[in-house]
């Protein structure tokens, strides 16, 4: 398949560890990708869905222990601890590779081992770049196949003499809890996954390489890799404007960037195209602005909520050629469930972990971080600009989080360098897309917390430097938070769809077209220039909404001192001096 030689001797020095019985090379070919498919089918790792309703669908279940990202066991081996930084796991790289090696030591035999080359972004744009994946999971190869671009193209962009590639090896090796590690080694270009099934932590495309290797590199290299969906929102006019947000797992990134604008916006003519829904690498560009590129080629989208009202493009995307982890299997009609799909939960069924299911029992049936796998290619709302090699000019760069109090529903960073203070003191409620505790609040930079490959204080230098190159054509910064909750614990801010409310003020304030409010945080919205038509919601909810409680945002300068004493020297000024700024606004 390949003349390069720098990945020939690779593949030879990883067969002569792993030792499979047979070796297979990836190339993309449907005829390839059909025979895979059986192979997966035969020894139960898939199976077939209903070809009628779910054509080319497929269902997996991976282990019970083995259903989210393990952020205690993945680590970031840089030959310099201090490089890794506070908040990732450091090793020794010498300690780690002796210690992996051990444990992939022959753990292909009786196996066949597969060799994936894929293309993170579109093939032939300048941007993207070049992974290799060994795996021994068929669940893997037809997963990169849906979310990146497999095969003989991804070697064709990598070229014959090139090193600049991502070497990936992964085992399921037994599926052992006590042995799972997730390990990046920045300065190899190396990712080494073993004792796990789970997306996040094996398809090494995307957490692992997309942002963990690629934060690395783009720090280096001039540009940056981010947690963010990137959107197009048109307007009446057919004008079309991007905007990139940076929320933490499962909490809303799909779904903003496949939002369908309530009725009357519709009737107007607004509408939302998706570019990317997790991942964002962005350049400054010639003209100076900020290029994004959605490195996937699928959507890794959480499953429960998802539902023709809420999210219909999302599960419009799941209707054909979707590998379905860790959802309700409907046995009368041979297809899927899911918590928030719809009333009618399956009789006839079997639960997340291959159990006969009982739904009026009060037990979940399908897992909380239950995923689909679909094809971008079948969104309805995909942007006519999803493989444009040069990728999309953002306007806006948009944070966000989970936060029952304290956040209120929207405010702008006064400069870009206090937007770099809203990212890098977001903080969220955990989600089950993470192994533990769920609804816990926690400080999450940029929505990177768990996916940044170097030390933070250095990551959010990175943020200020890009600042500076790109001055006044840097995009707005804003912070967004759908998750504010009543006394009794619900939403009050209906989200989804009607975040398009928000998104709009947000592109006016871009365009110079709508006014702002100066409170301690930043700029707020002047309540009637959110447009509420339509909508069930009165001024006085909407003021309570944008209300910033002086005593909450105390507190929150506390937890922010705290989390910024870990950095040491290696926090900027910069962001030392936006945290005094908040101190004395609140105090004023
Ligand atoms: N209340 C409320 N819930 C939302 C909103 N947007 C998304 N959610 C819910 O949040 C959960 C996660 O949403 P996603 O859009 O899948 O989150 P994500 O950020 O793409 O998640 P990852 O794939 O883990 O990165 C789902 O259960 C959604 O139903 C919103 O505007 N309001
Ligand atoms: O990586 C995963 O497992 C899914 C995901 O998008 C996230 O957790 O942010
Ligand atoms: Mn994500």
């Amino acid at each position: 398949m390949t003349k390069n030689k720098n990945v020939l001797e690779w593949i030879e020095e990883m067969k002569a560890l792993v030792q499979p019985d047979k070796v297979v090379w990836i190339d993309g070919s449907e005829e390839q990708l059909k025979e895979i498919r059986n192979i997966s089918l035969a020894c139960g790792e898939m199976e077939a869905l209903n070809e009628e309703k779910l054509p080319g669908c497929l269902l997996h279940r991976t282990a019970i222990n083995d259903v989210a990202r393990v952020e205690n066991k993945t680590f970031i081996c840089s030959r310099k601890k201090e490089d890794a930084g506070p908040t990732n796991n450091w090793e020794d790289p010498k300690e780690m590779y002796a210690k992996l090696r051990r444990l992939f030591d022959g753990v292909m035999k009786g196996r066949t081992m597969y060799i994936i080359p894929y293309c993170m972004g579109p093939i032939g744009s300048p941007f993207s770049k070049v992974g290799i994946e060994i795996t021994d999971s068929t669940y893997v190869v037809l997963n990169m196949d849906i979310m990146t671009r497999v095969g003989t193209d991804a070697l064709k962009q990598l070229g014959d003499v090139s090193n600049d590639f991502v070497r990936g090896l992964h085992s399921k090796a037994d599926i052992d809890e006590d042995n799972r590690y997730i390990v990046h080694f920045p300065e190899d270009n190396a990712i080494w996954s073993v004792n796990s099934g789970y997306g996040g932590n094996v398809l090494l495309g995307k957490k692992c390489f997309a942002l963990r290797i690629a934060s690395y590199q783009a720090k280096n290299e001039g540009w940056m890799a981010e947690h963010m969906l990137i959107l197009g929102l048109e307007n009446p006019q057919g004008e079309i404007k991007y905007v990139c947000a940076a929320f933490p797992s499962a909490c809303g990134k799909t779904n903003l960037a496949m939002l369908i604008p309530p009725e009357v916006f519709a009737k107007k003519g607004y509408k939302v195209w998706t570019v990317g829904d997790d991942i964002a690498w962005l350049r400054p560009g010639p003209d100076g602005r900020l290029w994004a590129i959605n490195p996937e080629n699928g959507f890794f989208g959480v499953a429960p909520g998802t539902n023709i009202k809420s999210n219909p493009n999302a599960l419009a995307s799941t209707r054909k050629n979707t590998i379905f982890t860790n959802v309700v299997h409907n046995l009368d009609d041979n297809t899927v469930w899911w918590e928030g799909l719809d009333k009618n939960p399956p009789k006839n069924a079997v639960n997340w972990k291959g159990e006969k299911w009982d739904c009026t029992d009060g037990s979940k049936g399908a897992h909380p971080n239950s995923r689909f796998t679909a094809p971008a290619i079948n969104c309805p709302c995909i942007s006519s600009e999803f493989n444009n090699p040069q990728g999309v000019p953002i306007s806006a760069i948009v944070f966000g989080g989970r936060r029952a109090k304290t956040a209120p529903l929207v405010y702008q960073a006064r400069s870009w360098e206090h937007g770099v203070f809203v990212g890098s003191t977001m903080a969220s409620e955990t989600t089950a897309a993470a192994a533990g505790a769920v609804g816990v609040v926690r400080r999450d930079p940029m929505a990177m917390l768990p996916f940044c490959g170097y030390h933070m204080g250095d990551y959010f230098q990175h943020w200020l430097d890009m600042g500076k190159k790109l001055g006044d054509k840097a995009p707005k910064i804003f912070n967004v938070n759908w998750f504010r909750t009543d006394d009794e614990g619900h939403f009050i801010w209906p989200g989804f769809g009607d975040n398009l409310r928000i998104l709009n003020w947000i592109i006016d304030r871009c365009e110079g077209k709508a006014d702002a409010v100066e409170t301690p945080i930043g700029y707020e919205p002047k309540p009637e220039d959110i447009n509420l038509e339509g909508l069930d919601i009165s001024m006085d909810t909407l003021k309570g909404l944008l209300n910033v409680d002086i005593s909450l945002w105390k507190e929150e300068v506390a937890g922010i001192k705290e989390f910024y004493g870990k950095f040491g020297d290696r926090l900027p000024n910069e962001l030392k001096e936006q945290l005094a700024k908040l101190e004395a606004n609140l105090d004023k």
